[in-house]
């Protein structure tokens, strides 16, 4: 049986009472450019958070600040509640991390790259390892600068996952990949994640890839994480409800759950988040409406809704200043 070193009870006694990642009012600008503007964020321990967000939206900034590569201009990270940042060595062999630019060297074969990294990580896995290098069917006597994107990825997902990280972080880790390889990228994840209680926080355009990996979804837009639900929830609760209105009439009320909403003539469509029966009933009474429809929407449509009500009401408020 694996010996159970007197740090480990500890760890794990801190990570049950503790979210493992714990994000306040994070703010970081470069220059005149602000990437991430109060963005506050908390990621429990076991749990996988997928966080979504056109270009721009300020997830990478947020990732290499987790990751200690950037510093904050103010707020606070904890990691297993300790402050992010000044990480210690040990802290640093409790954190894998896969950027989404590979920096490796280049002259190593992947064999030689194990050995180098293995050095680093007491806790390095030799037979998940090779299991996953299997999986992947990685050239082992391959130069780095001879592998392709998608095997340089999982190369970098290897050494990762080899170190048996508590937590994971991942940079739109399957960008640029094609679906084949995408999947076996995802598979290699899940792989690892079924049997740990591993946290994990990974950014992705894939919203169906985050769809499957992620327990949580964080909507990030401005530099501001605008929506922040349970998967079950938001592939349940968000709902279109498509109203016609009578001639010449024009919608009065709608609910605070509006997420989005586009008017053209007599149709009027509203996209609700969370969605609740009352909501219809409410906006059927309280505006001139002729008929009523509703549709549950996926994951994605509701991701690309919110953004673009997000920049409506932001334009709005402009129009309005
Ligand atoms: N090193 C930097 N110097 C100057 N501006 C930066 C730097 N890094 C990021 N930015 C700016 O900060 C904003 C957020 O960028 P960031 O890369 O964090 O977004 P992202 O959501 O990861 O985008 P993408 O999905 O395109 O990778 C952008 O306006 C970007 O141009």
């Amino acid at each position: 049986m694996k010996r159970i070193e007197s740090e480990e009870i500890s760890h794990a006694l801190k990570k049950q009472s503790c979210p493992a990642i714990d994000v306040e009012n994070l703010r970081k600008s470069y220059k005149d450019v602000v990437a991430v503007n109060g963005l506050s964020l908390k990621v429990e321990p076991g749990e996988t958070f997928g966080l979504l967000g056109p270009n721009g939206a300020g997830k990478s900034s947020t990732i290499r600040m987790l990751v200690g590569l950037t510093s904050p201009d103010s707020g606070k990270i904890k990691l297993f509640d300790e402050p992010a940042g000044f990480q210690t060595v040990s802290m640093k062999q409790r954190i894998g991390y896969v950027p989404e630019q590979h920096l490796m060297y280049r002259w190593m074969t992947v064999r030689e790259i194990m050995e180098f990294v293995k050095a680093f990580y007491p806790r390095w896995d030799e037979s998940l390892c090779d299991e996953l290098i299997d999986l992947f069917d990685l050239p082992f006597n391959r130069k780095v600068q001879g592998l392709s994107k998608g095997m340089t990825s999982k190369l970098g997902l290897v050494i990762a996952l080899s170190t048996r990280p508590e937590i994971l972080i991942l940079d739109e880790p399957t960008s640029g990949l094609d679906p084949l390889i995408r999947d076996e990228f995802l598979e290699g994840i899940l792989r690892t994640q079924s049997d740990e209680t591993r946290t994990v926080l990974f950014s992705s355009h894939h919203v169906d890839d985050v769809e499957r990996l992620a327990d949580r979804i964080g909507i990030m837009h401005r530099g501001q994480l605008i929506l922040n639900e349970k998967v079950e929830r938001l592939r349940s609760e968000a709902v279109q409800v498509n109203l016609v209105l009578r001639d010449g009439s024009l919608p009065r009320w709608r609910p605070t759950e509006v997420v989005y909403e586009h008017l053209q003539r007599r149709e009027w469509t509203v996209t609700l988040f969370p969605f609740r029966e009352e909501l219809v009933d409410a906006i059927r009474s309280r505006n001139p409406v002729r008929s009523v429809e509703c549709s549950e929407i996926g994951i994605e449509q509701l991701f690309k809704q919110v953004i673009r009500g997000n920049q409506l009401s932001e334009n709005e408020s402009i129009d309005h200043a």
